[in-house]
């Protein structure tokens, strides 16, 4: 973890949570404010197992590192502490993309699809 960068100290000491967004496979993600500059983000919180295998995790945390794009969330940082990684980036205010699809929003849809594979 070291080599990609992640913090040990509290998270809470440079963001306040606000609430709780929404879970995936990992865990839950909530929408926070950075202490200092007021930004705000989404902060994805994942408990790890002891022994746990996190391989995937970490090409996640890679993988948002490395992409700067415009249509891509940004990575702001990561902080591993008491057996829980908290992974720190942009906040997409435009709800789940499931959200969007049911809602049939075509012209949405087509556009997230224009700017994925174009
Ligand atoms: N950067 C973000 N900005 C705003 N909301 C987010 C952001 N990332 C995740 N969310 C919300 O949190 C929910 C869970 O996200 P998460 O990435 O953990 O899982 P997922 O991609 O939905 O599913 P899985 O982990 O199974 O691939 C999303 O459905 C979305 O509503």
């Amino acid at each position: 973890m070291e080599a990609i960068g992640v913090l040990e100290s509290n998270p809470l000491e440079d963001y306040e949570l606000l609430h709780r967004i929404g879970s995936g496979t990992y865990g839950d993600v909530f929408k926070a404010r950075s202490i200092k500059t007021s930004v705000i983000s989404a902060i994805k919180v994942v408990k790890l197992d002891p022994g746990e295998d996190i391989s995937s995790i970490q090409q996640e945390i890679t993988m948002m590192k490395d992409c700067t794009h415009k249509n891509i969330v940004a990575y702001f940082g990561s902080y591993l502490r008491n057996n829980k990684l908290w992974i720190c980036m942009e906040f997409c205010g435009g709800g789940s993309l499931q959200d969007i699809y049911h809602g049939k929003d075509l012209s949405i849809c087509l556009s997230i699809y224009l700017s994925i594979y174009l």
